[in-house]
Formats: structure tokens, C-alpha cells, sequence
């Protein structure tokens, strides 16, 4: 399989998966395009070699992988766009596009070709994204292809499209929950004392020394928990202070919020 691969929306995604596919030197800068109506913001992409442009069609002609990068409005004018120049038996399209169904592409597009999504999020950026990824008419080379395409950009498992409004929440909006939760650390730690820069180096590194306990260990949070709270400690008394405040009933009271917003009103 060829690895050209053009990026059609060039904002936060995907100049963030733009500029992980190119950081470990999985594909050469030379080998990408990118695209968006004003080219201006990609020109530090373009420093470092990928290809730029303003013409989907372009992009759609110079890559074998497309994917589609825009917010979910403007997909069907963009794969209009590029359908006369698809071609059923070279291109791989993949959508990031949040609440687009395969099946709304196929319905744009007209043409058998294979059609992926992928749900990466913006750590895509730092090789460190969790993406979930399902397909129709992939071949078991190109599933293995994209998977090991987002591998390079950090962890990556295929799921049914069922589960694809899911994974928006929990692992890209899940960036933007994380970043919340990480600021409330910041703010409590200004008050007890921290300059506003040691609090978020202190609040960041512990979050990222959690997450990489349940990783490495494969354990259960409580588990990590309880190696936390001494009896009659400061731990418990504060874990069950935000419990008392209704903090895990926010948590998954706003992550069923944003699922309800995908899958009723996107
Ligand atoms: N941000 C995130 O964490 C995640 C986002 N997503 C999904 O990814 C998609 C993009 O999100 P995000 O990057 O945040 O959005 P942005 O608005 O940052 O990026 C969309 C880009 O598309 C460009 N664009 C708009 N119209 C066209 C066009 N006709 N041709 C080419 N480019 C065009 C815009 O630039 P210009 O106006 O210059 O053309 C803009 O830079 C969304 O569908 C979102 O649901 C999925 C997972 C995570
Ligand atoms: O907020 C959004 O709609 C998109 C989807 C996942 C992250 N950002």
C-alpha cells in the first residue's frame, strides 16, 4: 500500500495529526498534504516540509489515505467537492468528524471505496493520542495499515461504528474533561500556598504518573487508591469531601451530557 496521505482541514485535529505523522519519521513530510481555505496558520507546517494547499481536489489527486478533518457541517460540501476525483479502486478515506456515520458518507460519496473513522484526540499532536478506529470495505491490509498509522501516534484499537459516539466522549472530549480536572488542582494548589507555575508542573505530572500507574499496572483506579489513603488520612477526608460535593456524579453526568449532544442533537 502506497503512503500518501492527505489531511482535507487543516485546524486543530488536523494539523495535530499532521504534525504527529511526520514527528517520528513514520511518513516523510513530503508524502503529506495538507489543506484549509486560508493556508496562512499552516505555515509552520510547510517549514517543515509537508505539502500545503487550498484545493481539496488537489489534495484528494496527491494522497492514497484521505482524511477528512472539517467540522461536521462542512463534510458534505467538501466530499462533494472531491467525489468525481475519488477512485474506488486507489483511495482510503478516513473521517474524524464527530456524529458522521459511514453510512452518511457513503451516502455523499456514491462510490465502494473503503471508508474508515478514526476518533483520535489532540494528543495526536505528542504521539500520545488514544484512537479508536472502525470501517467498512477495509481490506485486513489497510485496517492493519491504519492501525499501525495511529500506533505511531500513540495507543489505537478497533471498535464497532456503534460504539464511535462513545469514544468521542470518553477518549476526545476526554482530553478536555482531564485539562478541567487538572485547572481545579491548579487553582486549590494557589490556594494552599504554590505559585501558579510549580502548582500546574505538580498537578500535570501527578495526573500523568496516575494515568501511567493504571497503564503499567493494568489495575483498577481504587486499587491505586487504597496504596493512597492511610487510615484516618488526608486522602480520605478529602476523596470523600468531593464525594459528599457530587464529584463522580458530575463527571459522568457531563459525560452523558456529551453523548446525549452527539447522538440527539450533532
Ligand atoms: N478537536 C478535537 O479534539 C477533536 C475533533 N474531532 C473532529 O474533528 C473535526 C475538526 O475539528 P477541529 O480540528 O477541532 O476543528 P477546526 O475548526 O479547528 O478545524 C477545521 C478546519 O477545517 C478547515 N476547513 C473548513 N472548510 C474547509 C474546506 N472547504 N476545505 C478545506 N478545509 C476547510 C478550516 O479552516 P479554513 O476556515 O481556513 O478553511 C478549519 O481549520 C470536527 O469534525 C471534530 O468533530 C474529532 C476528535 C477530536
Ligand atoms: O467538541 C466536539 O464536538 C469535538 C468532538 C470531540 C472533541 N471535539
Amino acid at each position: 500500500m502506497s503512503n500518501k496521505i492527505s489531511i482535507i482541514g487543516g485546524g486543530n485535529l488536523g494539523t495535530a495529526i499532521a504534525e504527529g505523522l511526520i514527528k517520528n519519521g513514520f511518513i516523510s513530510p513530503a508524502n503529506v498534504m495538507i489543506t484549509k481555505r486560508n493556508v496562512h496558520t499552516l505555515q509552520p507546517l510547510k517549514e517543515r516540509g509537508v505539502n500545503i494547499s487550498n484545493d481539496n481536489n488537489e489534495a484528494a489527486a496527491f494522497g492514497d489515505i484521505i482524511i477528512i478533518a472539517v467540522k461536521p457541517f462542512q463534510v458534505q460540501e467538501v466530499l462533494l467537492s472531491i467525489k468525481a476525483t475519488l477512485d474506488e479502486s486507489r483511495h482510503v478515506l478516513v473521517s474524524v468528524v464527530t456524529g458522521i456515520y459511514i453510512k452518511d458518507i457513503y451516502s455523499i460519496i456514491e462510490k465502494q471505496l473503503p471508508v474508515f473513522r478514526a476518533m483520535p484526540n489532540t494528543a495526536i499532536a505528542i504521539s500520545e493520542s488514544m484512537t479508536c478506529l472502525c470501517n467498512q470495505n477495509g481490506t485486513p491490509e489497510q485496517i492493519r495499515y491504519l492501525e499501525q498509522t495511529f500506533d505511531q501516534m500513540g495507543k489505537t484499537i478497533t471498535i464497532d461504528e456503534k460504539l464511535m459516539d462513545a469514544a468521542t466522549v470518553l477518549g476526545a472530549c476526554g482530553t478536555a474533561y482531564a485539562m478541567r480536572y487538572i485547572r481545579a488542582n491548579i487553582q486549590g494548589g494557589i490556594e494552599i500556598g504554590f505559585s501558579a507555575s510549580v502548582a500546574s508542573l505538580i498537578a500535570a505530572q501527578t495526573v500523568k504518573g496516575a494515568a501511567e500507574l493504571l497503564l503499567r499496572n493494568n489495575s483498577h483506579p481504587e486499587q491505586e487508591i487504597d496504596k493512597v489513603t492511610t487510615p484516618k488520612g488526608c486522602t480520605i477526608a478529602g476523596l470523600n469531601e468531593m464525594e459528599h460535593q457530587g464529584f463522580s456524579s458530575s463527571l459522568i453526568k457531563g459525560l452523558t451530557a456529551s453523548y446525549k449532544k452527539i447522538t440527539t442533537d450533532m
